[in-house]
């Protein structure tokens, strides 16, 4: 199996608080890894660098390497915004821009990066709300306001609004966790079908979430990475002791 993203021994701070600590970790191509662990163990933070995000942050540091197709997302000739657009994020709460249609949600990123190469952004747009599940429900009222549509629909349009500028890898903190059960099918759905084309990473709270729809599962405690594998083993036969304790719901 390809990697699409490698970690190699990665640490993260806010400060002098450590909240990434010597993390290892493989990321396939064309796979869901899932990020799961209790309240504050890092998710957030780690899914953050792998696409430079956590240095936005003031008073943050990094450490250690994140290859993306074996070249470092940290070294100093690497542009951060195109490892942006290569590495897409979606965040926990459905954030359209407010002012923005429908149509310019999706469209907001090709005017920073540019149009692909022979198409117009009628059908970027047209492609991607598809690619969502969300064209037969907004086509013919592409101006009207992103914040106009429902919030399951909200987060589809912010999916597709990642998905306009190509991106490699589709980050996804917690995407679910704002929606209601209907809405977090659909997302499910969703990711499942777009894993053939992209490399996705999804932090959740939710262990049968994970167990529902990642191919990979890491479990963080504190900032580390305690167990990584192939999900159905992590959920079923996990190797430590605080796997199983997390897992079984005697903590977090
Ligand atoms: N902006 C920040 N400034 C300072 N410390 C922070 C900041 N964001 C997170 N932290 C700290 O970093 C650690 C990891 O937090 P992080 O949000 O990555 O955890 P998490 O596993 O995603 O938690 P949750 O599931 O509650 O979202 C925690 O100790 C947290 O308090």
């Amino acid at each position: 199996m390809d990697t699409r993203l490698l970690v190699e021994d990665f640490s993260a701070w806010y400060g002098q608080t450590q909240a990434v600590k010597n993390v290892t970790l493989p990321v396939y191509a064309s796979q869901v890894t899932a990020i799961i662990g209790p309240s504050g163990c890092g998710k957030s933070t780690f899914i953050r660098c792998l696409n430079r995000l956590h240095e936005v942050i003031p008073g943050t540091r990094t450490r250690g390497r994140v290859l993306l197709d074996g070249q470092n997302i940290y070294d100093d000739r690497v542009d951060a915004a195109e490892i942006r657009r290569r590495v897409g994020m979606v965040f926990q709460k459905p954030n359209p821009f407010p002012t923005m249609s429908i149509f310019d949600n999706v469209a907001a990123g090709l005017r920073v990066h540019g149009l692909p190469p022979g198409t117009t952004a009628e059908e970027v747009v047209e492609r991607c709300l598809k690619m969502v599940g969300l064209w037969d429900e907004v086509a013919d009222r592409l101006r009207d306001s992103g914040v106009s549509l429902s919030g399951g629909q909200q987060q589809r349009l912010c999916i597709a609004r990642a998905l306009a500028v190509e991106p490699e890898v589709l980050l996804m903190d917690e995407p679910c966790s704002a929606l209601d059960p209907v809405s977090t099918l659909k997302i499910e759905e969703l990711i499942k079908g777009l894993k053939e084309k992209y490399t996705i990473v999804i932090v959740t709270h939710n262990m049968h979430q994970a167990a529902r729809v990642a191919d990979y599962t890491a479990f963080f405690l504190n900032g580390q990475l305690i167990e990584y594998g192939v999900t159905s083993d992590i959920f079923t036969n996990p190797r430590d002791q605080r796997t199983e304790d997390y897992i079984t719901g005697r903590f977090g």
